[in-house]
């Protein structure tokens, strides 16, 4: 059964907060494509026959396309999401999103948000609102619905992505079909939960990883690029980001964290420069570990004195990478690679 509060006391128990995404958008004519258009309210109210409004207290964060996310964005959002669960009054937060970047929203709200109980869910849709299949007011009521259950406080997990009927763990979860109306998947690791009608099952424990703290005001935005090992990378391949003076770069290796010769000698000049080199495996499973030889092997890379990203796919490296080394306070060189892994290392 939905829990249902009585709003006498005034205060709303759940934050539904809106920040854009396709579950908001529509055709406009001048710009040939679909954009955000729907108002957080319109999207509310939308849902009213199956939800108890007076339980819910809405924030429009934002009205973007979530490939326009970005640091200010993350940032401010899980100050904000932090901000909601720190109230007594408040059960759980429900935010609205574009699935593009969902994942590394979630992800980085995983690593910085303080919640052992309270749920913070995060769905969106893969149709448009005039789409007969539009899938955003099952997805919003299910994600809702997860907040109000009280197994799912019980279950303490933290954030999670509900969509179509699936609850997934940031650590785990991908976007793996561009237009699916099921696109996301938590592959062999699994889901941690699924929606029944009028409950959850739930089917794994969710991992909880290291809380990253944010700093108290946001005085730099790094920006940490993602490059790809290849058959052809060449010496030159980092050069830009020598001469801009980048502070970090994600490097995706082949399997275990090996690259061709020539990117070896790239990241060793690189290194040279003072950027910081992190490296994780390009595998969706395992992660990367020193125990190949020779020039561009993961031994010679950990040499080089690269952080090995343990299990950390790029996106969660660039997370990490971007929160740690903005952070002066965090910067131990010895404590670094804590941060470095899904696990919570001892
Ligand atoms: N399904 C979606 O929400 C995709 C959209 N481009 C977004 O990420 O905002």
């Amino acid at each position: 059964m939905l829990r249902r509060f009585s709003s006498q006391s005034g205060n709303a128990r759940i934050i539904v907060i809106t920040t854009g995404g396709t579950i908001v958008q529509k055709f406009d004519k001048d710009l040939g494509g679909y954009v955000p258009k729907t108002s957080g309210k319109e999207l509310i109210e939308s849902i009213s026959s199956e939800i108890n409004l007076e339980t819910i207290e809405l924030i429009e964060f934002a009205m973007i396309d979530s490939r326009a996310v970005d640091l200010k964005f993350l940032y401010n959002l899980s100050k904000l999401v932090q901000q909601k669960i720190d109230d007594n009054f408040v059960d759980g937060i429900v935010i609205i999103h574009g699935t593009d970047t969902m994942e590394i929203t979630a992800y980085f709200l995983h690593r910085t948000i303080n919640s052992p109980k309270k749920p913070v869910v995060i769905t969106g849709a893969m149709r448009v609102v005039t789409n007969s299949d539009y899938d955003g007011k099952a997805n919003i009521t299910n994600a809702i619905k997860q907040v109000s259950y009280p197994e799912t406080v019980l279950h303490g997990h933290g954030v999670s992505i509900n969509f179509a009927g699936k609850i997934h763990s940031p650590v785990n979860v991908h976007k793996e079909h561009s237009f699916a109306i099921d696109p996301f998947s938590s592959g062999s690791f699994g889901l941690i939960g699924m929606m029944h009608t009028s409950r959850i099952d739930w089917l794994n424990n969710p991992k909880k990883s290291l809380v990253i703290p944010l700093p108290d005001k946001l005085e730099k935005v790094i920006s940490v690029p993602i490059i790809h090992a290849f058959p052809g990378a060449c010496t030159d391949l980092l050069d830009g980001f020598i001469q801009n003076k980048y502070q970090a770069l994600i490097v995706v290796a082949y399997g275990s964290g090996n690259v061709n010769n020539n990117m070896y000698y790239a990241i060793k000049k690189a290194t040279e420069h003072g950027i910081r080199i992190v490296l994780v495996t390009n595998c969706k499973y395992g992660g990367v570990y020193a125990e190949y030889g020779g020039i561009g092997g993961n031994q010679s890379l950990r040499d080089l004195g690269v952080i090995m990203a343990d299990d950390l796919n790029p996106y969660q490296a660039m997370v990490v990478a971007t929160l740690v080394f903005h952070n002066e306070k965090l910067l131990d060189k010895n404590e670094l690679s804590k941060y470095f892994s899904n696990k919570i290392l001892d």
